[in-house]
């Protein structure tokens, strides 16, 4: 189950924060977050529920304003770009949402379709029909371009709203806990999804999970998000090589030590 070395250009960071800082009221959750993902690169962010990580990738697709710091994406300063830069920027990041965020009143093909036509206005009836066949060749489900979201399982929901997002060619994907609530064999499938995303499409990626398993299949590099802060990252190994009490029990309660 380790990973395959991926194409990774260390010197090109397509995200760069440094000093990022965001509160809610009393409640200080980011308190100085330094991070660089490169071109290439599949970074894993664990940490305990509520810690921030969903925060921090609200940040970085623009959904959220940071207090302090500074958040550059494609070497753009996110606080200093325009709406509309920020919606063309937007565009490059694709966010796999936790729940696959699915039209659950619209097919499959029509799930794909409309964020296809609504940010791609030029496209030709045919073009639109070959992305839509294409993206679900990649994730392995042409075969449900017909189907409903209810009538899938939630592996093959999590893989379309994979592919919802692919069909836009993001150069940024956003994963968040892509294997939340997966049986075994399919968390693998899924962790083998990602890896193929990020070979076949050069995506750059964050994957936000809980699941050492997936840290381990699909991550290039691991950053724990310890009060506020990447305290520990670095490859799978380094970063659970320790007798951090806060770091341990995520290795333990994983692997049953
Ligand atoms: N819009 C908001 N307004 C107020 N507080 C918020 C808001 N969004 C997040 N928070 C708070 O920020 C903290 C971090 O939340 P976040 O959702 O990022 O955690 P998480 O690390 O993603 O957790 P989990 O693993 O459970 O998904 C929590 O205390 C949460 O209550």
């Amino acid at each position: 189950m380790e990973k395959a070395k991926a194409a990774i250009d260390r010197k090109n960071a397509v995200i760069s924060i440094r000093g990022l800082k965001k509160s809610f009221e009393a409640n200080e959750v980011l308190r100085g977050i330094d991070l660089d993902l490169y071109q290439g690169e599949n970074l894993v962010v664990l940490g305990r529920s509520g810690t921030g990580k969903s925060v921090l990738i609200k940040i970085i697709s623009g959904l959220l304003k940071p207090d302090e710091g500074e958040v550059k994406v494609f070497g753009q300063e996110l606080t200093h770009i325009t709406e509309k830069e920020l919606q063309e920027l937007r565009i490059r990041i694709g966010f796999s949402f936790q729940n696959s965020a699915l039209y659950d009143s619209m097919t499959v093909r029509k799930n794909l379709e409309f964020p296809l036509v609504r940010n791609r206005k030029k496209l030709s009836r045919k073009e639109i029909d070959t992305a839509i066949e294409t993206t679900l060749d990649a994730v392995g489900l042409l075969k449900a371009i017909n189907q409903m979201p209810s009538e899938l399982s939630g592996g093959q929901r999590k893989r379309i709203g994979i592919a919802r997002t692919l069909i836009l060619n993001p150069e940024i994907m956003l994963y968040d806990e892509p294997t939340a609530g997966l049986d075994p064999l399919t968390c693998i499938e899924i962790n083998n999804l990602i890896n193929e995303v990020q070979e076949r499409y050069h995506t750059s990626s964050i994957i936000i999970t809980h699941d050492l398993t997936c840290a381990k299949m699909t991550g290039d590099r691991v950053a724990m998000l310890l009060d506020g802060k990447f305290e520990r990252e670095g490859s799978f190994d380094e970063v659970f090589n320790t007798d951090d009490e806060r770091v341990k029990p995520f290795f333990d309660y994983n692997f049953i030590k």
